[in-house]
């Protein structure tokens, strides 16, 4: 069982233009959707179209028509009940998949609701695999959040504690890895860069990426799958460095990609597949969700059949 949390979930509409997006002008929409988007969620939803067992943790409030939204897209999910309401975020593709993405904060969370959400997140973790803590963190709460619910986690479930994966940004990213607290991290490649103050060399970008992760893996973080868009992902773990380069697909949105690879990567990992193999999943994942519109989940089905080749770096 794979067990998400997602502290500041959002209601994703995403706006499909026909031609390119003319900044300052008026112009006519194509087509809008909305999804029921946050990082966990969006984990959550690959992983339960694909057969695994999950449970997506969220605040929610009473009357806020996202649960429904959420419950609607098949999504399991033990929402907790809280006074702050989930925020909308818009993304405007383009005719060539051009993605523009604004986000809001979103409301505080109240104390109390922190307490409340930690204590379903603890307790939703008995008998899972992996626990995921994903997205931004409201304002209200500590930059450590993520940091104080891992240990929660592991001081409840001792021996028995799923290992958990971050997939944040910013002071929240800082705090896991300063901390030690993730067993895996899913940085992109500019949160590698804000997080660690290096540059990548964009000559040779993989093997860059890899030298600027080694000063967080192992030490700081167990593992970390790093992924560069439409250059592919690279995953490095105590026992070596794997990259693989991304298929050429025809793009629709890159919304939720991210977030479809590291669920590729923890269902290739559940089903006890070697790192390469992992790395693997989580290419076809993620090249399958920015194939997709707005912040649609790929199924098995949707995934491409072509060779991945991995590199050992
Ligand atoms: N243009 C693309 N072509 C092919 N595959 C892509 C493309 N963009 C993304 N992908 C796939 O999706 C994965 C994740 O993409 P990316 O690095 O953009 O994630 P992200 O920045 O975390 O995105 P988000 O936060 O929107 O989920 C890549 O490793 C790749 O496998
Ligand atoms: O503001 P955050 O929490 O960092 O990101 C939120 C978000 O952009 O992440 C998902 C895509 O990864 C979307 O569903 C959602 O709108």
């Amino acid at each position: 069982m794979i067990v998400t949390f997602t502290a500041n979930p959002a209601l994703d509409r995403t706006i499909t233009l026909g031609a390119a997006l003319r900044p300052g002008e008026v112009q006519t929409a194509d087509s809008v959707r909305e999804d029921a988007g946050g990082k966990g969620v969006n984990v959550s939803r690959v992983v339960a179209v694909a057969g695994v067992e999950t449970i997506a943790v969220l605040p929610v409030a009473v009357d806020d028509p996202y649960g429904a939204i959420v419950a609607a897209a098949g999504v399991p999910m033990r929402a907790v009940p809280v006074a702050r309401h989930v925020r909308t975020n818009l993304t405007i593709a383009d005719h060539e998949g051009v993605t523009t993405k604004i986000n809001l904060s979103g409301e505080p969370l109240a104390d109390a609701d922190a307490v409340a959400v930690t204590a379903a997140v603890v307790e939703a973790c008995e008998g899972a695999r992996w626990l995921v803590l994903a997205g931004s963190l409201p304002g209200g709460v500590a930059d450590s959040f993520y940091v104080d619910i891992a240990e929660a986690v592991r001081t409840r479930w001792g021996g028995d504690a799923p290992r958990i994966a971050v997939d944040t940004s910013g002071p929240a990213l800082r705090e896991v890895v300063e901390r030690g607290a993730a067993d895996l991290i899913k940085p992109n490649d500019e949160e590698l860069v804000e997080l660690t103050g290096l540059a990548l060399d964009e000559g040779a970008l993989a093997d860059a990426v890899h030298r600027v992760a080694r000063r967080i893996v192992p030490v700081r973080a167990a593992s970390a799958l790093v992924t560069l868009g439409g250059a592919g992902a690279v995953l490095v773990t105590a026992e070596g460095t794997w990259f693989a380069e991304a298929p050429r697909i025809k793009v629709a949105s890159t919304v939720g990609a991210g977030d479809s690879s590291l669920a590729g990567y923890l269902l290739a990992e559940h089903a006890g597949l070697a790192p390469a193999v992992r790395l693997q999943s989580a290419i076809r994942y993620g090249a399958a969700a920015a194939s997709l519109p707005g912040t649609q989940a790929p199924t098995p089905a949707d995934l491409g059949t072509g060779d991945i080749a991995v590199r050992s770096l």
